[in-house]
């Protein structure tokens, strides 16, 4: 079948040989040519458009704990400083190191600006703690042991046994992991909204390892539902006990935890929205050359295409750079590292990813010029 032709050149057919990839059979005069290219979702923009647009943009950095994250989320927000973005960088890691990398104190909870770049760079390292207590004080209020004691106080044991079965004492008591990242991030889209921050074009996040960004991205969905069965409970326990309520004058406390757990579902879904949006958001895998961190990234990015996030880069930091004469040592890591290299090529869900190595530097990696140093190295 004819499909277009040029004056030397005809296609003459092609072939969806993988879901990102595009098999070209050309044919040139008598000769015949076979071409693999990569479909539009396989190209990942260079930095210059990454940096091209003024428009508002997300970029999430995540992966296996230790890889480099930290400091690749770091030196990209160095770099969009450098090229005229006000940049805001946050790290929703529980255990933080945006510090340690821009080698100044930016504990606290609170924005602090950055000194060294050429536009305004701000860090914001957030306390998942005080987003958690903010969750249990909604729920606890709200349907969780709260309401429960409360329903045995009045004599209500059947509408507590439900509540016992639907095991939302430890629900509430426990926050199931992720929710603390996801109201971090929540939070930072709050004030970004705010005129007051509206200037920041480009927002980076620094994520917890793999397994709390899988379970974040679940959350909502089950968060959904858990906080639905609470509010629809919530009803219920209103209508059975409107009457002694009013007696005991508590209905307003509870109209008002209500409202803070509908807030609470209503930003988690936009946590969601975020995490998928295409057009702003993009989420960049970080790994290093080792069987174990490439058999973690490819589960994340399964995960992450499962929820639809865009995934279209893959970082393998601490690659060993080449050299003419290595030690047994080193030989003996390097074909580890290019085994492990190999891997990417042949994995279904890496393969097709945008890949970008980061070579291992003999400093370590602290401090604006440093982060300025590597920037230019990963991100071209
Ligand atoms: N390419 C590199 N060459 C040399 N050292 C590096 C390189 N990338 C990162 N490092 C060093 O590795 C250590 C861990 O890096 P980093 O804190 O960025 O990782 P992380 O993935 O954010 O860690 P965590 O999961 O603990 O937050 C740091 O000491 C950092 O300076």
């Amino acid at each position: 079948m004819l499909l277009t032709q040029t004056p030397k050149l005809t296609l003459f057919s092609s072939r969806l040989t993988s879901p990102r990839h595009v098999c070209l059979y050309l044919r040139r005069g008598g000769a015949f040519q076979v071409r693999a290219i990569a479909t539009p979702a396989d190209t990942a923009e260079g930095f210059e458009e990454m940096a091209a647009s003024t428009m508002r943009k997300y970029y999430m950095l995540g992966g296996k704990g230790g890889v480099g994250k930290t400091s690749c989320a770091a030196s990209l927000a160095v770099k969009f400083a450098n090229s005229g973005h006000p940049t805001l960088v946050v790290s929703t890691d529980p255990a933080h190191s945006l510090s340690d990398s821009f080698a100044q104190d930016l504990t606290g909870g609170l924005l602090v600006p950055v000194e060294g770049p050429d536009s305004p760079l701000f860090a914001l390292e957030i306390n998942p703690e005080m987003a958690r207590e903010e969750f249990r004080s909604a729920t606890q209020t709200s349907g969780g042991t709260g309401v429960k004691d409360f329903m045995d106080s009045m004599g209500l044991g059947m509408i507590a046994e439900q509540l016992g079965e639907l095991k939302l004492g430890e629900l509430l008591d426990t926050p199931p992991p992720g929710l603390d990242e996801a109201i971090a991030i929540s939070k930072v889209m709050q004030f970004v909204e705010s005129p007051q921050y509206s200037m920041f074009s480009r927002i980076i996040f620094d994520t917890a390892p793999t397994g709390h960004t899988l379970r974040l991205l679940s959350l909502p969905d089950f968060l959904d539902a858990s906080i639905g069965k609470i509010l629809k409970l919530r009803q219920k326990i209103t209508q059975a006990t409107s009457a002694i309520k009013s007696v005991f004058g508590q209905d307003e406390n509870k109209a008002d935890s209500t409202d803070k757990l509908e807030k609470l579902r209503e930003r988690m879904v936009q946590v969601r929205e975020l995490f998928r949006d295409t057009d702003s958001t993009e989420f960049i895998i970080v790994t290093i050359p080792t069987v174990m961190a490439i058999s973690e990234s490819s589960r994340l990015c399964a995960s992450l295409k499962k929820e639809q996030v865009p995934v279209k880069r893959l970082i393998v930091n601490q690659v060993l750079p080449p050299s003419a004469s290595d030690c047994k040592f080193c030989a003996m890591k390097r074909k580890d590292q290019t085994r492990a290299l190999d891997m990417i090529k042949s994995d279904s869900e890496l393969m097709g990813l945008n890949l970008i190595q980061a070579p291992l530097v003999d400093v370590e990696i602290r401090g604006v010029p440093a982060l300025r140093f590597l920037g230019d190295i990963v991100w071209k």
